[in-house]
């Protein structure tokens, strides 16, 4: 889908959203944002992660400019959203949870419109582009009504990206829907990805941000608590722990074992051996570690492994035990 940076576009990587000490007090008063700094890069997957009322949707409506903020910034493109409205707005796609009520309007018909709310003159060529990258094109003549759940979620996005956005924001894209859909959508967004839209996404689910994003972001209570690298994320994650619990208590780690990444635990009726599953290649030591048990003459009687996992992360964060 060429085209789609026609708003000037950029280096992949220079930062294309930059967010400064951003606060939203609403009018009763409820801080809803508290100083959010962030900034997006161009061509990448950002996964907003967040419980319901962190304050996910007040932060992309700010950024998007739907929600005065109380204080900080907000440059689109290096275009201040609110000083340059226009010029900010234009360059940002936001596809809604639902469609609104324009059950009898053809897919051209909406896709096109949308295009016009913008003030853009037409371009065929570009809405077929977008209908045909959204497995659209052979719906185009068919009212809203007349589309599977699925559809209708593309029809959004293709509303979205009729204006030529550089930056493309999705509200909980697949919430409420089944995992075939879910599968489908996660496609379709990488897709996106991959013609060089930058992707915001807020979501619920742990696995969705595993699954998609480049970098997360956690949101609680107005604060964003974490913002990382997939991958360094899942690097942290990657520690396993293999849990011995022993026939007799021990007072203490024994010499025998000094070269074991080795704990005392449950008042020395386990000993915590902790492992990096990352790096299998290079053995994860537990043969070695059986071995010089028995030689030591610990003896076992049961064991176990758990492995943290992001859900673990975010549950930590989000109740603020982190
Ligand atoms: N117009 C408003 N006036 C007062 N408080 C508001 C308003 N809109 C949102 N809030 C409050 O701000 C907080 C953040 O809401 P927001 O909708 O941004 O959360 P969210 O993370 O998107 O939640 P969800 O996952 O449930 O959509 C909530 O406590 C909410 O009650």
């Amino acid at each position: 889908m060429a085209g789609h940076g026609a708003n000037g576009g950029g280096e992949p990587g220079t930062p294309v959203i930059h967010v400064e000490k951003l606060s939203k007090i609403y009018g009763d008063g409820f801080q809803a944002l508290k100083e959010v700094d962030l900034t997006i890069r161009r061509g990448e997957i950002f996964a907003l992660l967040g419980p319901n009322g962190a304050g996910k949707t007040t932060l992309i409506s700010a950024i998007c400019g739907l929600v005065n903020a109380s204080s900080g910034r907000v440059l689109v493109d290096g275009h201040d959203n609110v000083a340059q409205y226009r010029q900010a707005r234009e360059r940002i796609g936001l596809v809604p949870q639902e469609l609104t009520n324009e059950a009898f309007t053809t897919v051209w018909d909406t896709v096109s419109f949308s295009r016009g709310l913008f003030g853009k003159p037409k371009d065929p060529a570009h809405i077929e582009n977008v209908l045909r990258a959204l497995t659209l094109w052979d719906k185009r003549d068919n009212r809203l009504l007349e589309l599977s759940g699925g559809m209708k979620r593309r029809v959004l996005i293709a509303k979205a990206l009729s204006h030529q956005p550089q930056v493309l924001f999705l509200d909980e894209p697949t919430a409420g829907v089944d995992v075939e859909l879910r599968r489908e959508m996660w496609e379709v967004v990488r897709g996106l990805r991959d013609q060089g839209v930058t992707i915001i996404l807020t979501t619920h689910y742990i696995e969705e941000a595993e699954e998609m994003a480049d970098r997360i972001g956690v949101i609680r209570r107005g604060e964003l608590v974490l913002v990382e690298e997939k991958n360094a994320l899942m690097q942290q994650l990657g520690r396993k722990e293999l849990t011995l619990h022993l026939a007799t208590p021990l007072d203490g780690v024994p010499a025998t074992l000094a070269g074991h990444d080795l704990a005392l635990a449950e008042d020395g009726h386990a000993l915590v051996y902790t492992y990096d599953v990352t790096r299998l290649d290079e053995g994860t030591g537990i043969a070695g570690l059986l071995a010089d048990l028995e030689a030591t003459g610990i003896r076992v009687k049961d064991l176990h492994t758990r492995q943290s996992s992001l859900e673990e992360i975010f549950v930590n964060l989000v109740r603020g035990n982190a």
